[in-house]
């Protein structure tokens, strides 16, 4: 058969499938910790992407089940489970997306920090299978804290010789979710409306939401009303944790707000335009060599890391305040990579 024939008969198959097209081509997507908290909704929300081909479920434990309940559901995804280190390989081979929400999550009284002891070491190792087995795919990375774990994949990352800043991303979306609800609610407009960027990292007073710049703009907000807007989006994760009372953190507005960032960057893979969200990159914005900002989407992962645009008083004298935290995070991370 002549290869152009052979090319459009394999089209054809797919179409017919339902699972791909030209314009949204095969995709497969690994989701590493998928039989936890977050990974089982968030692998729910992957399997209603019509622009998922195949879903890879990994974790230690429980996979087999949770792939097989989420492979009932009629929609085009392939879904396959895979348990432990020895299908590690497998699980990511050929993925395009890796979405890794391994680890520890916070119990009431602990800091974000307070994880790094074990989820270090479990960031570390993924990341050192994804250099082995997939290591073009895109890593959005949601195990805590953030503002550590990134700096350690892209060491593990530069040590296997195999990174690229375009394809590594801090999963901040969630803060993003929490401004523009918070915003809403408060302002008075309608939530599916708004946008607020936010900026820094993904802890505590890192969390920088830029309500000057939110849309739509609202005239009828105080600066009291700002700055408690401000601290209840840097304390949301917190406030989760503290109702669920020792039953771990955000799982389910996690999961939203991973499947949101996800489907952000199979756009952007897919050559869809203008495709902008948030998230904690490489970046040269600041001084510090990660930062969350807007960052455009494109085939290759990070297409442009965009500026703060202007920022007020107050929240330049946040930014200012949150240099110092994150600049320690970012360093432990890489000093961890190091071994040191
Ligand atoms: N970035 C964010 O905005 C954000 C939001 C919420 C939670 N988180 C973080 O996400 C992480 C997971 O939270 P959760 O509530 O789903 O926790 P969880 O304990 O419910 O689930 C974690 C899963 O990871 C698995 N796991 C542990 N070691 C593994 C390994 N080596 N390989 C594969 N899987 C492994 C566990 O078996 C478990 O199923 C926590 O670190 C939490 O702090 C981040
Ligand atoms: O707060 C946590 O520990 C989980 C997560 O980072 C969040 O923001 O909800």
């Amino acid at each position: 058969m002549r290869p152009s024939l052979l090319k459009s008969t394999a089209e054809l198959l797919r179409r017919s499938r339902g699972y791909a097209s030209s314009a949204n081509p095969e995709r497969k997507v690994a989701i590493l910790g998928a039989a936890g908290g977050i990974g089982q909704p968030l692998s729910l929300l992957m399997k209603l992407n019509p622009l998922v081909s195949s879903l890879s479920l990994y974790d230690i434990a429980g996979t087999p089940g949770v792939a097989a309940d989420v492979s009932h559901i009629n929609s085009p995804a392939l879904v396959k489970g895979f348990m432990g280190d020895d299908q590690l390989g497998e699980a990511l081979e050929g993925s395009d997306i890796v979405i890794i929400p391994a680890g520890v999550p916070r119990k009431p009284g602990m800091t974000r920090d307070d994880l790094f002891n074990i989820n270090a070491g479990i960031v570390k190792a993924l990341c050192t299978a994804i250099a082995k087995h997939c290591p073009n795919a895109l890593v959005n990375m949601i195990s805590n804290p953030v503002n550590s774990t990134v700096p350690i994949a892209a060491e593990v990352f530069k040590k296997a010789g195999t990174y690229d800043e375009k394809k590594l991303f801090g999963v901040t979306t969630l803060d993003v979710v929490r401004a523009k609800t918070f915003y809403a609610g408060k302002a008075g407009v309608p939530v599916t409306e708004v946008n607020v960027p936010v900026v820094g990292g993904h802890a505590g007073i890192t969390i920088l939401p830029l309500f000057s710049q939110a849309t739509p703009a609202s005239n009828s907000l105080s600066q009291e009303d700002i700055e408690a807007l401000t601290k209840r989006t840097q304390d949301g994760g917190t406030e989760v944790v503290e109702a669920k009372a020792g039953k771990g953190s955000a799982t389910l507005s996690m999961a939203y707000a991973g499947a949101v960032f996800a489907d952000a960057c199979l756009k952007g893979l897919n050559g869809v335009p203008d495709i902008v969200e948030c998230s904690f990159v490489q970046s040269t914005v600041t001084e510090l060599p990660f930062f969350a900002s807007k960052v455009r989407l494109g085939k290759n992962g990070v297409e442009e890391v965009l500026g703060l645009g202007e920022l007020n008083d107050f929240e330049k004298k946040g930014l200012e305040s949150l240099k110092v935290e994150l600049k320690s995070s970012i360093d432990k991370g890489i000093k961890f990579a190091h071994g040191s």
